[in-house]
């Protein structure tokens, strides 16, 4: 089983003032799970991406797959698939010319070309030259172009960009059945719903620097508040028991008739409710999604790192 270890890895790109792109940044991407790689732009993921697949060198730190720097590796087609690039391949070549070079130079059998073709829903477009593909079936052959090696490890940048809500159920299920084979992938994407649906587990970053490294359900917990959504035949009672217990309750129900409880779970609102007598017709926590958990720790961050960087004397004022 092959993983990616990435330990204490800082990029630094030369400039005025030089830019670090990657700061100190240790996380491994586990084999068998599907990985979200998430953060804003400009966070440092294709950076990490690229110091991965050895197209840049590290100001220091390392980044290995199976334990060795893909520099290292034997045969690295075989080992480790990536898209980058949707735009890389030669415009004029055919999508099937473009994998046969690519497959030659690997001492990849040609057949293995069909079978990814196939498998990315290109093969009526074999022989078509890459130039009249669209964004979504470019993407589609960088995803084939990835899987050609039959590699243990995935790292694909942006799997879905331009690909139409057919595309995106068949990338999920792809990412899924990849997983389940027992392959590593790591996936960076800006589309929170849709990582939400494919992803077990996250690696977030925030400037260079690793915010998180945990599995989905438990990011989603941690960056989200309690919530609780009761319909009752009593309204009244309900909202007076409440506040007078110290929780707090909207003063008006949602549109299906649902109040706001915040702060409480379900077990503790129907502990209440079943004491005092209150008929309950509906009640359900409400759980937060990918995309409120991850804005929540983005703007935390955000708001952490304007505090460290404000001037000193600004601070001695207060
Ligand atoms: N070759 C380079 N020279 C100088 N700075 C660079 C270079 N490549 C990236 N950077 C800078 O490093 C930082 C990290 O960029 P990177 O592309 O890794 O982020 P990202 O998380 O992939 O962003 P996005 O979500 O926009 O793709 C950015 O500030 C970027 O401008």
């Amino acid at each position: 089983m092959t993983s990616i270890d990435v330990r204490n890895l800082t990029k630094e790109y030369a400039g005025r003032p030089p830019k670090r792109a990657v700061d100190g940044l240790t996380f491994s991407v586990e084999p068998g799970r599907v990985t979200g790689f998430l953060g804003p732009n400009g966070a440092g993921k294709s950076t990490t991406m690229r110091l991965v697949l050895g197209l840049d060198r590290p100001t220091s730190g390392t980044a290995t797959v199976g334990g060795r720097p893909y520099t290292a590796l034997d045969e690295p087609l075989r080992t480790v698939g990536a898209l980058l690039d949707a735009q890389a391949a030669h415009g004029s070549r055919t999508a099937r010319n473009h994998l046969r070079a690519l497959a030659a130079s690997h001492r990849i059998p040609d057949r293995r070309v069909d079978e990814v073709l196939a498998g990315t829903g290109l093969a009526g477009a074999a022989r078509r030259r890459v130039r009249t593909f669209s964004l979504g079936m470019r993407q589609r052959l960088g995803i084939a172009a990835a899987l050609l090696g039959d590699p243990a490890v995935l790292l694909l940048d942006e799997p879905a960009n331009g690909l139409d809500p057919e595309g995106i159920v068949w990338i999920r299920e792809l990412l899924r059945g990849l997983a389940a084979e027992g392959r590593t992938v790591l996936v960076s994407s800006h589309l929170m719903n849709e990582t939400a649906l494919f992803a077990d587990h996250l690696v977030v970053l925030g400037r260079g620097r690793l915010l998180a490294d945990v599995p989905m359900r438990e990011f989603i917990d941690a960056h989200s508040h309690a919530r609780v959504r009761v319909r009752t035949g009593d309204p009244v009672r309900l909202r007076a028991t409440l506040l007078a217990k110290g929780w707090a309750v909207g003063d008006a129900p949602d549109e299906a008739g649902r109040w706001v409880v915040e702060g409480a779970s379900a077990e503790e609102i129907g502990a209440v409710t079943a004491r005092e007598g209150i008929p309950v017709f509906e009640l359900a926590d409400e759980r937060a999604s990918l995309e409120q958990a991850y804005l929540a720790l983005t703007s935390e961050e955000a708001e952490h790192s304007a505090a460290a960087s404000r001037p000193r004397s600004s601070a001695l004022e207060v």
